[in-house]
């Protein structure tokens, strides 16, 4: 018998590789096929000296594979089928980017170059669409659906690297089950809710969606500026002004999950403190009432909303008064919510009647990491849904009974082809941060538009002196954090710009993008009546850091050298995780103290709408 061949793990590797690659399709394999091997190795090359670089090798692979759709059941069965998905840098770009990164000094942006107009990066109209389920009936076969779903996004991928380059394109989803996954929402939903974070709300907004669900669906979509807190109330007023004038179908909502002070956005020190979320965070959320108030303007009475209506006046009776247990009040009242798993055959198809067995039903859609499950747990007042800052954690969608006739639907998160800046993204959080092929050009994109070494109270490294570059801020990063390869114990400066990138994400290091002639009119904006009459109620109410230790609604941390180095594994699913392992503190000596989230202040923006 002849002797085997020793076969390192390294060649293993490869002819896995390989095999996935050949069990992609046809359309994948042609564009990646030049670069999928050299990909790896281009990370190990741009990482030779970080220690965790074997790790993240497979990562980067993984995230850009085309799924090989199996159903459940079937031999070679995919659980993660439903991971994000993108188009990904040629192995030449990411080292021409790297090379600026070395040698580019910064120069800071005008103020005027962090407005953007949507018309400009989703150029409504164009081949920029997302794609839409072909018709379909129940008198076709299961496969012969799948086909014309699978030809028709072929045929959608096709047309829109026709008329655009690689380059120019924003990174978006090219996993058709996810794109799956939003035509069963909207297939069974009577409002869309569009998620967008208040920081890059155009980011996320597709004009295509909005066009499909008002006009060829006859729908109603609530925009919701979420996480309201991270940014200053004259610019939240400014965005939901720009919105309604372009888009009038549009009910605009604010909203935040973790209510905060704008004193504390001022304060350059927070960018060094951890936002710890707790277990009674939820109940805080401000937005749930100025949401009930656009459905109940949606339905106009043809359903039944006072469950709802209830449900909030007794969460905001519970939040008033702390000695009752949350968990035991939502339990009396009969609110468990109901999960609930949907058949292919109870969807119905597009024009299912409204309002079916007097239930609205509420799709959550929009961007990753934009908070739709954020919003969830908010709504509800308690943690159902789990959260993460790790984007595309929510995989399928999941409907849930907020009330006996309000259902939640939460989908996973989707990235609309767009022309929007790569890097504006990447700091959007819409791309897994440890799977990040070259993180420094995002941290100089970053760093011409705030100012990052200031913030975070950088000194020059060695040998530097002329100015910033974005490789010198994330070496004097490593340095200020103790952050050495294992190997040569030099800077690691691949782990500085990946934690400069979460502290961004985060908003911790806080980016902002504007609306077209705020600059310009900065100042009216702030002394808008409805931004004073924010910033007066905001102030009327207090500090919310003030009852922290009543309320146990959050609590900011130092990060540590330890402390970070969990956050940095990608492994953060679940961030509510170990706060519910803190306990709650008591929380008797200031019930009485009027609370931030007592009322949102955002809803002085419009009478049925913010
Ligand atoms: N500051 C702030 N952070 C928020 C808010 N809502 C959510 N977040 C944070 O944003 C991150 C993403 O929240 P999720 O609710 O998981 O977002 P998602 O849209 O469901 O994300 P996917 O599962 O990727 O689709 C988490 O780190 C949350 O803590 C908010 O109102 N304010």
């Amino acid at each position: 018998m002849p002797r085997k061949k020793p076969f390192s793990a390294k060649q293993k590797k490869r002819q896995l590789q390989d095999k996935r690659e050949r069990k992609r399709g046809p359309l994948e394999a042609g564009r990646s096929e030049s670069n999928s091997r050299s990909e790896s190795r281009e990370r190990g090359e741009e990482n030779t000296d970080t220690s965790d670089s074997e790790s993240i090798r497979p990562q980067v692979r993984r995230i850009n594979q085309q799924p090989h759709i199996v159903r459940p059941g079937e031999k070679g069965y995919d659980p993660n089928r439903y991971r994000l998905h993108f188009d990904r840098d040629s192995k030449e770009e990411i080292e021409r980017r790297k090379k600026i990164a070395q040698e580019k000094i910064l120069e800071p942006v005008t103020e005027a170059e962090l407005e953007v107009d949507i018309e400009k990066i989703y150029r409504p109209g164009s081949v920029l669409d997302f794609p839409k389920r072909p018709a379909w009936g129940y008198e076709m076969s299961k496969e012969a659906v799948l086909s014309q779903e699978e030809k028709a996004f072929r045929e959608y991928l096709q047309k829109i690297y026709e008329n655009h380059s690689p380059r120019e394109l924003s990174y978006f989803d090219h996993n058709l089950e996810t794109w799956r996954q939003l035509w069963r929402v909207l297939e069974m939903s009577d409002v869309i809710l569009l998620i967008t974070d208040i920081r890059h709300p155009v980011l996320h907004f597709s004009p295509a969606l909005y066009d499909y669900v008002t006009k060829d669906l006859g729908r109603s979509l609530i925009l919701v500026l979420n996480k309201t807190d991270l940014c200053p109330p004259s610019l939240v007023v400014a965005w939901k002004h720009y919105f309604q004038t372009k888009f009038p179908e549009v009910h605009v909502v604010c909203f935040t999950s973790y209510p905060r002070h704008p004193e504390d956005e001022q304060d350059p020190s927070s960018v060094f403190k951890k936002r710890r979320k707790r277990r009674r965070v939820w109940s805080s959320a401000l937005g749930p009432n100025q949401l009930l108030r656009a459905c109940e303007v949606i339905t106009a009475g043809k359903v039944d909303l006072t469950s709802w209506r209830r449900k909030i006046e007794r969460d905001s009776a519970a939040l008033c008064n702390p000695a009752n247990d949350r968990a035991e009040s939502i339990v009396d009242s009969g609110d468990a919510v109901l999960s609930q798993q949907i058949s292919e055959a109870e969807l119905g198809t597009p024009s299912r009647e409204l309002y079916k067995d007097g239930v609205l039903s509420i799709g959550c859609v929009g961007f990753p990491n934009v908070g739709k499950s954020s919003i969830i747990n908010g709504l509800v007042g308690r943690k159902i849904v789990s959260v993460s800052r790790t984007p595309g954690h929510t995989k399928y969608f999941q409907t849930y009974f907020l009330t006996p006739t309000v259902r939640l639907c939460d989908c996973p998160g989707l990235i609309f082809p767009s022309l929007v800046d790569k890097q504006q993204q990447l700091l959007a959080g819409i791309y897994p941060i440890a799977q990040i092929q070259e993180p420094y050009t995002s941290v100089g994109y970053l760093s011409c538009r705030i100012a990052v070494p200031q913030l975070l109270k950088l000194s020059y490294p060695n040998g530097v002196k002329n100015g910033w570059t974005a490789w010198a801020i994330c070496e004097a990063w490593a340095d200020k954090r103790g952050y050495k390869t294992a190997k040569a114990a030099r800077s690691d400066t691949y782990r500085a710009a990946n934690s400069i990138l979460r502290l961004a994400v985060d908003g911790r290091l806080c980016m902002c993008m504007r609306p077209p002639g705020y600059t310009q009119q900065k100042e009216s904006w702030e002394q808008h009546p409805e931004t004073l009459e924010i910033v007066a109620h905001i102030q009327a109410q207090g500090h919310p850091n003030d009852d922290l230790s009543s309320g146990g609604e959050e609590e900011e941390e130092e990060i540590s050298s330890s402390g970070e180095e969990t956050e940095e594994r990608d492994h953060d699913a679940d961030e509510e995780e170990d706060a519910e392992e803190t306990p709650t503190p008591s929380h008797s000596k200031k019930a009485g103290k009027p609370k931030m989230s007592d009322s949102n202040p955002f809803a002085l923006l419009g009478e049925d709408e913010c």
